[in-house]
């Protein structure tokens, strides 16, 4: 008896390229032998919910999930909660910036994505926990971390990424610092930050060489932190990340751990960001789960 397939789609990640390709992806995936069940986002939340009470455990052979790092992340949520896990899942990277896919080294091509998942070969995945939440790409704080909570869909939908960087430019104007601590199993760290990124996977907002060494299986988050600096520093050090060269800056302090404390020194709050959506107040505990998700990808991607 054939199995299912779960599809599960954000109709407004991205392009929206979801909404014209639907009986294209309908085709395939039951090209590879699957009966379809199909579930359209109804909003923040929605996914979650239908994973939780309509995905059955044994007759689910994969979820296939189409949108950006939001979509995935809720994907995520539901299957963690649900216990889903040993059900893989597949990815269909239709998001703005699509920086987990990109980590996986899931193609971005439509039709080279849904072969990724016709091929069926999957590997064990680390996922992050934050506080009482899970994330697949990035948890971050700072000056960024407002920028896409605070763009606007339909810019999104028309203009991508570039609506984010004109965003960053907008916000990085009136940045404050923050004064933290940061707390690992063996170190703490403590001063004033202008950013904080955790990451599970190697890259946010299309920069893909913030964290280029991270592996999503090595079981470690690599953070990055930039320091509080001058203005007019900021440029040199920005080119500096483009090329991947910003690990040994002054300014930016970089490890690896398995888990982090975050505290504010003041007990001030300060904006989180978890997949690219709004996340925890402060303090935040953030450890590793190892191996937590089954995810297929190209065969090459570890
Ligand atoms: N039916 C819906 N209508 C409008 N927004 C939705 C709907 N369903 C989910 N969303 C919102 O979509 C956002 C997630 O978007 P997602 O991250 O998938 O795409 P993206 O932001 O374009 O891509 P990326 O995160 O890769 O840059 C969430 O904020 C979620 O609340």
């Amino acid at each position: 008896m054939n199995k299912n397939a779960v599809l599960l789609y954000n109709a407004y990640s991205g392009h929206q390229e979801v909404v014209s390709n639907l009986d294209y992806i309908t085709a395939r995936i039951q090209d590879m032998g699957c009966n379809l069940q199909i579930f359209r986002s109804q909003g923040k939340g929605s996914m979650e919910k239908y994973i939780m009470e309509k995905i059955d455990s044994d007759t689910t052979e994969m979820i296939i999930v189409s949108g950006g790092d939001g979509t995935i992340n809720e994907c995520v949520q539901g299957m963690i909660r649900k216990k889903l896990t040993h059900i893989p899942l597949g990815i269909l990277p239709l998001g703005t910036a699509n920086d987990f896919a990109n980590s996986l080294g899931i193609p971005s091509k439509l039709s080279q994505a849904l072969d990724i998942i016709a091929n069926r070969y999957y590997d064990l995945v680390d996922i992050g926990n934050v506080n009482d939440n899970y994330f697949v790409n990035v948890c971050n704080m700072g000056a960024f971390s407002q920028v896409s909570h605070e763009v606007d869909t339909e810019l999104k939908n028309k203009f991508g990424k570039l609506a984010y960087y004109v965003k960053g430019f907008d916000v990085i104007q009136n940045y404050q610092d923050m004064d933290l601590e940061l707390i690992t199993e063996d170190k703490c760290y403590s001063g004033k930050f202008f950013l904080v990124l955790i990451f599970n996977g190697k890259g946010a907002g299309g920069f893909m060489k913030l964290a280029k060494d991270a592996s999503l299986f090595d079981g470690l988050f690599d953070v990055v932190c930039f320091k509080n600096l001058a203005f007019q520093d900021m440029p040199l050090l920005f080119l500096k990340v483009l090329q991947g060269e910003h690990f040994d800056n002054p300014n930016v302090l970089y490890f690896q751990t398995k888990s982090l404390t975050i505290n504010s020194q003041q007990n001030i709050q300060y904006c989180t960001d978890v997949d690219g959506e709004k996340g925890p107040l402060l303090p935040l505990n953030i450890s590793v789960i190892p191996q937590a998700m089954k995810i297929f990808m190209p065969s090459t991607s570890r």
